[in-house]
């Protein structure tokens, strides 16, 4: 609800002269947009107190006597107080008044307004301010308490527009975010959100105050106790009152902890550490994304995340011995299979990007036990092909494709129906192409339109082994099929039009799952089990790619990129920057749990255009960006074609790529299936300008390169989805040689 200015109430009384209502009535008198306040409290002090400082410009005794006049009554009594204060004004307001309250609880307050005004009474408008303090009183009022704080109205049908309008102005003029629900609904989130941990908080207190052989324990009494019962040194009878009135909602919750109390009480009765453990990460990674969600820094729909530019200045040589993080694709499927394997799965190098963390979260919503991660290791209980549980919601899938399609296959194997979404760059992106094969497998999936997400994919059914042609070389489509075929009747078999990423083959045979591979065609059958394994996930050669390209057109850059994964399925970007006359050693070759690793080094290289060959395109597939980069700075014309999958990745990343060059002053044009990039080769340079990366982490990062051969300032708008892939990016590149800031927007 947008705020509006030039608000003014001539008459405002107040009933309560405490920390709310009296902030209220203070902010609004301090920008103007009240007359006259009168006040009123059964505590003659306080009264006396309002007046002094200039809260109210009057008071009486006789609460009947404020609201003679008046046009707006704000009543901040607590909740049981309510309805004999309405029965002691009921005869005394004008027929224009408005009334409204802060109470806690919406559900009692409205039927004290019916009882004592008459059903159809149409000038109360319920409200309730979230925030408060540990002070209160007339002293404590603080005109700046609701700034961008949430005030809930709860509007009834008969409620009169007129002066639903006079409190939400009212409040938006103090500077308060105002949101409208349902009297039950805001009864019920409150009793979960505020009224049940008050009610611990009390009740944990009085436990062991009254526990004598405890009675040390307020001596210790820091840390853990401090925090966890701050609030039980609140108002008991503001509490009282709130625990009464809301009582029904309240009891709800209570049953609902209780029974998890007792959940957690027989874990820790029979030693079950696992169960422990669900509990106890399934709690910190909850808390964790709310503080997140407080420091508007989540990554989670309909919360918009504040918008990061990069601000890039013309660079220097990158230099230095580094590792970039742990590889997206492996570090998706080690949750994957971990959670489906028997026994305990130990992950280390573990991507802590959103993407990969996006998939932890999903099978932690089904149910699985899984530590970490910290510092890239992660622990997972498995549960076995056939432990999920069902979500208790739509698994959020953030910005992340290889989640959404790769979990499509699994869930079609499940005996639970599941929904999932993801943010707006992941809702356009094509889910036909999973959805097709999973329907001939006998799979029931449903999409938005046009194959979009959310998917839709229905638990139950009788899946079957099919062959599939895959009609785009894609490694998401390939893994989809596969791990749908772990729970299907047979054989399950694809032919590839091109070699794509291999991960799901090799890591499926490392937890001791055959899968044959010959040619381009790759079958497994059902019945087989995973069994646990540990995985050490290599540093991902798609981010090593934005230092490759860095280091290759900076003049003077010596790089060693530490543990990269080169499995031969993803070195495209090695293979394509040694034909346009990169200088790339593989030193130390070894392989890491089934995958081969090895440190790169790179120096800079005068690089000549080329016409990338299309065999390389799949093994390259996210690394284009970056290699665009290289093609302007190379000498010559690079061509690239039959790269038609590059238009629906995060960004239409043909487009996203030409249009950003052309604004730095590049010859590039996008074909249908590609580009022609013309190089300024030599001793050429970047222009400056400001380049939309369309919230495309591979678009942001691959322009914060060209700034090393940038000759002014590049700019480069929305760049937080960078934490997708890259956390850590900004000062890793600024340690090697990047002149890289970080703009934050609202
Ligand atoms: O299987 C995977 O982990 C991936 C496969 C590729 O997608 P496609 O299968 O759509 O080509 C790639 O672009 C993506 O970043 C990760
Ligand atoms: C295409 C990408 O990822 P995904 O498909 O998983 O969103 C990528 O990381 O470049």
């Amino acid at each position: 609800m947008s705020k509006e200015s030039s608000f003014f109430i001539p008459r405002i009384a107040v009933i309560g002269l405490g920390l709310i209502g009296c902030s209220w009535v203070k902010a609004l008198r301090s920008r103007g947009c009240v007359g006259q306040v009168s006040g009123f409290d059964r505590n003659l002090d306080s009264m006396q107190e309002a007046l002094a400082l200039g809260i109210v410009d009057h008071w009486s005794e006789q609460v009947a006597e404020v609201v003679v006049d008046a046009d707006l009554v704000i009543i901040s009594v607590p909740i049981l107080a309510i309805r004999p204060v309405l029965e002691s004004i009921a005869a005394s307001i004008g027929p224009r008044t408005v009334l409204t309250d802060v109470g806690s609880v919406k559900g009692a307050v409205a039927e004290a307004v019916d009882d004592v005004f008459g059903a159809g009474f149409n000038r109360f408008v319920l409200g309730h301010p979230i925030a408060g303090s540990e002070r209160s009183g007339v002293s404590a009022a603080d005109e700046n308490l609701y700034c961008r704080h949430k005030v809930i109205v709860t509007p009834q049908e008969h409620t009169d527009p007129a002066a639903l309008r006079m409190v939400i102005r009212a409040w938006q003029a103090v500077d308060a975010d105002v949101e409208s629900m349902t009297v039950a609904h805001h009864d019920q989130v409150l009793a979960a959100t505020s009224h049940l941990p008050h009610l611990l908080a009390y009740s944990l207190v009085d436990t062991l105050a009254n526990n004598h052989e405890n009675k040390e324990i307020f001596n210790y009494a820091a840390g853990g106790f401090r925090d966890f019962t701050r609030i039980a040194a609140s108002s008991p009878e503001m509490w009282r009152d709130i625990f009464s009135a809301n009582r029904e909602h309240l009891l709800a919750t209570l049953d609902l902890f209780n029974k998890d109390l007792q959940y957690l009480r027989a874990a820790i009765a029979g030693n079950d550490t696992t169960t422990m453990m669900g509990v106890l990460t399934r709690a910190k990674a909850a808390r964790d994304h709310f503080t997140k969600i407080l420091a508007r820094r989540a990554f989670v729909e309909p919360m918009k995340t504040s918008s990061i530019a990069y601000l890039a200045a013309p660079g220097q040589a990158l230099t230095g011995t580094f590792r970039v993080p742990g590889d997206k694709s492996i570090s998706h499927r080690s949750i994957m299979l971990g959670s489906l394997a028997n026994g305990v799965t130990e992950v280390s190098g573990f991507l802590e990007g959103e993407d990969s963390l996006a998939t932890l979260q999903a099978f932690r919503d089904m149910g699985v036990v899984i530590e970490g991660p910290h510092r890239g290791r992660v622990t997972i209980h498995g549960v076995g092909l056939r432990g999920l549980q069902a979500p208790p919601n739509a698994l959020y899938l953030g910005n992340s494709g290889t989640s959404m399609r790769l979990l499509a296959g699994l869930m079609a194997g499940q005996a639970f129906d599941v929904e999932m979404t993801g943010d707006e760059s992941l809702s356009k992106r094509p889910m036909g192409r999973v959805a097709d094969p999973l329907r001939l497998m006998g799979a029931v999936v449903e999409t938005a339109e046009a194959g979009r997400p959310p998917l839709h994919v229905k638990g139950g059914s009788a899946l079957k082994g099919i062959h599939y042609d895959l009609p785009m070389a894609s490694a998401q489509v390939k893994s989809c099929v596969l791990l749908a075929g772990l729970y299907a009747d047979g054989e399950t078999s694809i032919t590839e039009p091109a070699p794509t990423r291999d991960h799901t083959e090799r890591m499926l045979r490392g937890f001791g799952y055959d899968v044959q591979v010959e040619g381009n065609k790759v079958t497994l059958k059902s019945g087989g089990e995973l069994t646990a394994t540990s995985i050490d996930v290599p540093a991902d050669i798609s981010s090593a790619a934005f230092f490759m390209v860095g280091a290759s057109i900076a003049p003077g850059s010596d790089i060693t990129l530490q543990h990269v994964g080169i499995n031969p399925t993803r070195v495209g970007v090695i293979n394509i920057l040694r034909a346009m006359g990169g200088n790339i050693e593989l030193l130390n070759e070894r392989e890491v749990g089934g995958e081969p690793v090895a440190d790169i080094r790179i120096r800079s290289a005068q690089l000549k255009g080329i016409r990338i060959p299309e065999d390389q395109v799949p093994l390259a597939i996210d690394e284009f960006p970056a290699l665009f980069i290289a093609a302007a700075c190379a000498e010559g014309e690079t061509v690239l074609t039959g790269a038609e999958e590059l238009r629906v990745k995060e960004s239409d990343r043909i487009q996203s790529m030409v249009d950003g060059l052309n604004i730095l002053g590049v010859k590039a044009e996008g074909t249908h299936d590609g580009a022609i990039i013309q190089g300024f080769g030599g001793n050429g340079a970047f222009g400056g300008g400001e380049i939309e990366s369309h919230g495309d982490h591979r678009i942001a990062m691959s322009f914060a390169m060209a700034s090393l051969r940038g000759s002014a300032q590049i700019r480069i708008l929305d760049c937080a989805n960078v934490a997708t892939s890259f956390p850590g990016f900004v000062e890793l590149a600024s340690g090697a040689g990047l002149q890289l800031s970080v703009q934050e927007e609202a």
